[in-house]
């Protein structure tokens, strides 16, 4: 997506999303910001012995520099970028999007009737440098069937998503408790990211000065 919309709050400053996620595009637009989209292309191979932690931290920072990076010189000046990345974390392992079924019945077999951890990172790039923190969200899921698990693959939900999941979809029902931030399990920690923003001085739909 190209469109590009200045911050009505501060003219001189541009915000974008380094993501093709559909769903981080409606969370960043759900708080009230203005900003343009531009996908990052970035290598998401998991270093040698790359603790989860490290891995979406390092993932979110380099999706945010590597759009800053492709920007014209005259434009970085005035640009924030920022990125995210997702893990569904299991015994420490890194569950990532399943390439086929089969990975899919491994992972969501692995998650039934366990809890797991989600952790997304966001981070900001602008000239000033990067910024990032993570979010680390608990989750329970009940207990889950192979037949289940193959029907949901049937239903298309998985395939792009981190774990083989969506809390947001049909898969809101396989989960028993959560404690920590829905939005972050979703792609983008709501509460995180307008903090994030507001120390870079943007604003979003609620002003109190
Ligand atoms: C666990 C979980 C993940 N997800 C999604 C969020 C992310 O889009 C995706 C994790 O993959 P990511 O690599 O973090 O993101 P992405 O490839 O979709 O987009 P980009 O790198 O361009 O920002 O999984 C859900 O939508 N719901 C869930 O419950």
């Amino acid at each position: 997506m190209t469109n590009v919309i200045v911050n009505p709050t501060s003219i001189s400053q541009k915000l974008i999303l380094a993501s093709q996620s559909p769903r981080r595009k409606e969370l960043l637009a759900q708080l009230g910001y203005q900003f343009s989209v531009q996908a990052s292309d970035i290598d998401e191979t998991v270093e040698k012995a790359e603790r989860a932690y490290d891995y979406v931290l390092r993932l979110a920072k380099q999706k945010a520099q590597h759009v800053l990076d492709l920007l014209p010189e005259a434009e970085r000046v005035n640009s924030y970028v920022l990125g995210s990345d997702t893990s569904v974390v299991f015994n420490g392992e890194i569950l990532g999007k399943p390439d086929n079924i089969e990975d899919c019945i491994n992972t969501l077999s692995l998650l039934s009737d366990n809890q797991h951890q989600v952790l997304t990172a966001i981070a900001l790039a602008s000239q000033a440098g990067v910024q990032g923190q993570v979010v680390t969200t608990e989750v329970v899921f009940k207990t889950l069937t192979k037949a289940e698990i193959s029907a949901y693959w049937l239903t298309g939900e998985p395939q792009d998503k981190a774990g083989s999941y969506g809390i947001q979809g049909i898969a809101g029902q396989f989960v028993k408790t959560i404690n920590g931030s829905y939005s972050a399990v979703v792609g983008l920690p709501l509460y995180e990211t307008a903090q994030l923003l507001a120390t870079a001085g943007f604003v979003g739909s609620i002003h109190t000065k």
